[in-house]
């Protein structure tokens, strides 16, 4: 494959298929022009079939994005929350329902509206109701009310802006595009996302890196059209004395990790799953490849993942600290691993994972898993109730 062509070999069923290369270009552009706003603070008008929303994160929005808001507006701004958020900021018991979904679920999702006193349009205490982390005393409580159009695309942006999934919106007035300069955002675009993006992914370098553990390693890197954070692909050549070339290869689908991978943190097993990997492949007969993803914290960012790791040490497990923040439990898919494997002509694979998410999810992409490999760690001491919480909640795979 030339090595600026799209990959989009296969897009899943489901996706804007009858866009043209510029059209999905475009509209990735587009979400990721506005996931940029949010995070500088800006509001963004969210375009739908039931109306247009001018909204705002509530984590970073200042006091001019919120007199910017409330000039775009013509009507009241709400909150939005996820539900496991909203039923804390409300001090309700989570509904049974939405108590232990199960991971990935429908029931994880969701959206729920409260309305916003005065008092409470306030950058200081709109950050407050938005992250559990950060809570502070507030002069009114909000109260639950009717959830606006496009609550979802809205919380499913925020997502990708790895921001806390908590935004005011408000119905946009006619004019507010041109009169106030505010970017603008098609609610279609942000749902066919994180399926048009793996499908735009081209490979734009390559480089032959040495390992400390695979000598004749190459590296190569992928881009997607919205001009986000590239993947890696590290192939590792097999070092061992009778090599079979051509052979199934090992695969390892690894989500980035700053923590773990770089600084050797003990609180996860992504640092020796990440050089155990690389040893590993380069032992096996077939060789092997290493798919680095930019999925920090299981794709909701490390600076969610900081947060999750200070509502870990007041008690939750890894994964109700996640559904604390909004976040589902684990925001990963994997098509980009799939277009990934596909662009470096690997269809069949040997998955090196305990996680049978990923092996459904690689599955389910196109890719044939012929077979898995069982990819534990000791615990360390620090991380052993993070271990247990993956196989008795994730259900992970302990052999
Ligand atoms: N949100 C969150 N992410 C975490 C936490 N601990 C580790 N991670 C992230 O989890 C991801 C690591 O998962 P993977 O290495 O893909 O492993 P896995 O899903 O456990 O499956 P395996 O293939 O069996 O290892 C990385 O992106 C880490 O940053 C945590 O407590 N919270
Ligand atoms: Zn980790």
């Amino acid at each position: 494959m030339s090595s600026m062509a799209p990959i989009a070999s296969q897009r899943p069923q489901g996706a804007n298929d009858a866009a043209s290369p510029d059209a999905l270009a475009s509209g990735l552009r587009a979400v990721h022009r506005a996931a940029s706003e949010l995070r500088r603070g800006t509001p963004i008008l969210l375009g739908g079939p039931d109306g247009t929303l001018v909204v705002a994160a509530a984590e970073t929005v200042s006091a001019r994005g919120l007199r910017e808001l409330a000039a775009a507006a013509r009507g009241p701004a709400v909150l939005l929350l996820a539900p496991v958020r909203a039923a804390a900021v409300l001090q309700r018991p989570v509904p049974q329902a939405l108590g232990a979904p199960a991971v990935g679920s429908a029931a994880e999702m969701g959206v729920v509206a409260l309305r916003l006193p005065p008092s409470l349009l306030d950058p200081a205490a709109l950050r407050s109701l938005a992250d559990p982390t950060a809570e502070r005393l507030l002069p009114e409580q909000p109260e639950r009310t009717a959830t606006p159009p496009q609550a979802l695309p809205a919380i499913a942006l925020a997502k990708l802006a790895r921001l806390l999934p908590a935004l005011v919106v408000a119905p946009a007035a006619e004019s507010a595009a041109s009169r106030l300069d505010l970017f603008a955002v098609r609610a279609a675009d942000v749902v066919a996302y994180p399926i048009d993006a793996p499908a735009s992914l081209t490979r734009v370098a390559e480089a032959r890196v040495p390992l400390e553990d695979a000598p004749e390693a190459r590296i190569i890197a992928f881009r997607a059209a919205d001009g986000g954070i590239e993947h890696l692909a590290i192939l590792v050549d097999s070092t061992a004395p009778t090599p079979t070339p051509g052979a199934v290869p090992l695969v390892r689908v690894h989500s980035e990790c700053f923590t773990g991978d770089l600084l050797g943190s003990l609180r996860c097993d992504c640092g020796p799953q990440l050089r155990g990997a690389i040893k590993r492949m380069a032992a096996d007969p077939a060789g092997g490849v290493l798919l680095y993803l930019a999925q920090e914290g299981r794709g909701i960012g490390l600076v969610n993942k900081l947060r999750a790791y200070t509502l870990q040490d007041q008690g939750l497990d890894t994964l109700d600290a996640n559904r604390a923040l909004g976040y589902g439990a684990d925001e990963r898919n994997f098509w980009v691993a799939a277009e990934m494997l596909r662009a470096i002509a690997v269809p069949r694979v040997r998955l090196l994972t305990n996680n049978p998410d990923k092996l459904a999810g690689l599955a389910a992409c196109g890719i044939e898993v012929e077979g898995r490999e069982a990819h534990q760690f000791e615990g360390n001491g620090v991380n052993d109730g993070y271990l247990e919480t993956k196989a008795r909640r994730f259900g992970h795979l302990l052999t």
